[in-house]
């Protein structure tokens, strides 16, 4: 589905947790949702699931506003930090009322993630245990196909070879089936491979919105004696850099262009991809 975002304001009272953002998603893909704890994530995601009024500013989905629009939100799910199923009854109602609810539910696809996940249809979600109920989360997101489907951290209480079951799950019916999927993380360093385009937002504002392979490539650490990688590096837009004994290594943000790649060769430096989580650090890491 496509997302189109213009000038978008959330405010809860005095707190202005969107300021002004502007983005169109193309759909189709799975997004990465980055940006720190407070930087608006949750807000961004609320707005776009419609469980939140924009405060100005627009939000269109498919070309249709979402706020209380039943034929768009349907088609739309957004599971939370935790989990959010419904937490009266058992795993067996949970999955009842999501059918019902949703027109791409896959009973059968539902069925084989509560075995994976280890879940028992007959146990209650309020006595699973965090991880239990946020691997419910991720079994309703999933089989709900909705053609926007949103999680928002709802995979941080599983344990890690949960986790690495749900990348491997959403990634293998996300081939089968095409939607499109927002996932907002903290763990970059374990996610952001699945990232087809990657959105930072840092204080209500949006920082990158880039193709995490364009994201990456203009992320360099640049290192060699430290002289020369001060003199490859001044003009450029650094964002950190460490040293050890007379070698330096900077990381740089930016386009290089051929000549720039040749000149840091010849002088000797060696120009190394930085990590997704590394790029989040250094660009979003200034003082609160
Ligand atoms: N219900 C609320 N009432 C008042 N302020 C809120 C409410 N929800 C969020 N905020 C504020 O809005 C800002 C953005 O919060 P939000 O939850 O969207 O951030 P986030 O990026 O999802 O954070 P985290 O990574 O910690 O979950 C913060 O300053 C937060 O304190």
């Amino acid at each position: 589905m496509r997302i189109d975002v213009e000038g978008l304001v959330l405010r809860y009272g005095d707190t202005t947790a969107l300021d002004g953002l502007t983005f169109n998603l193309a759909g189709g893909k799975i997004y990465g949702l980055l940006g720190r704890s407070g930087s608006g994530k949750t807000s961004l995601l609320s707005v776009l699931a419609a469980f939140r009024r924009e405060s100005a500013g627009s939000v269109r989905v498919d070309g249709r506003p979402v706020f209380e629009n039943g034929e768009v939100t349907r088609d739309i799910i957004m599971i939370r930090d935790g989990g959010e199923t419904v937490k009266i009854g058992t795993a067996e109602d949970a999955v009842y009322f999501a059918e019902w609810l949703r027109p791409n539910w896959d009973g059968d696809y539902a069925r084989s993630l509560m075995d994976r996940f280890e879940l028992k249809p007959k146990s209650k979600v309020s006595e699973m245990s965090k991880g239990q109920q946020s691997a419910m989360g991720v079994v309703i997101g999933l089989a709900s196909r909705a053609p926007l489907t949103i999680f928002d951290e709802s995979y941080l209480g599983m344990d890690v070879p949960s986790r690495y079951a749900f990348y491997e799950a959403m990634l293998a019916d996300y081939m089968l089936h095409p939607r499109t999927i927002i996932l907002s993380a903290h763990l970059i360093e374990e996610i952001s491979s699945l990232f087809e385009e990657v959105l930072i937002i840092d204080r209500g504002k949006l920082l990158v919105h880039e193709e995490t392979e364009t994201l990456l490539s203009r992320g360099r650490a640049v290192t060699g004696p430290a002289e020369q990688v001060d003199a490859f590096t001044s003009g450029l837009t650094v964002l950190g850099s460490r040293q050890l004994g007379p070698t330096r290594s900077t990381m740089v943000y930016g386009d290089l262009d051929e000549d720039q790649r040749r000149q840091a060769v010849e002088a000797g430096l060696e120009l190394e991809p930085i990590a997704m989580q590394d790029l989040f650090v250094h660009l979003t890491g200034g003082p609160r």
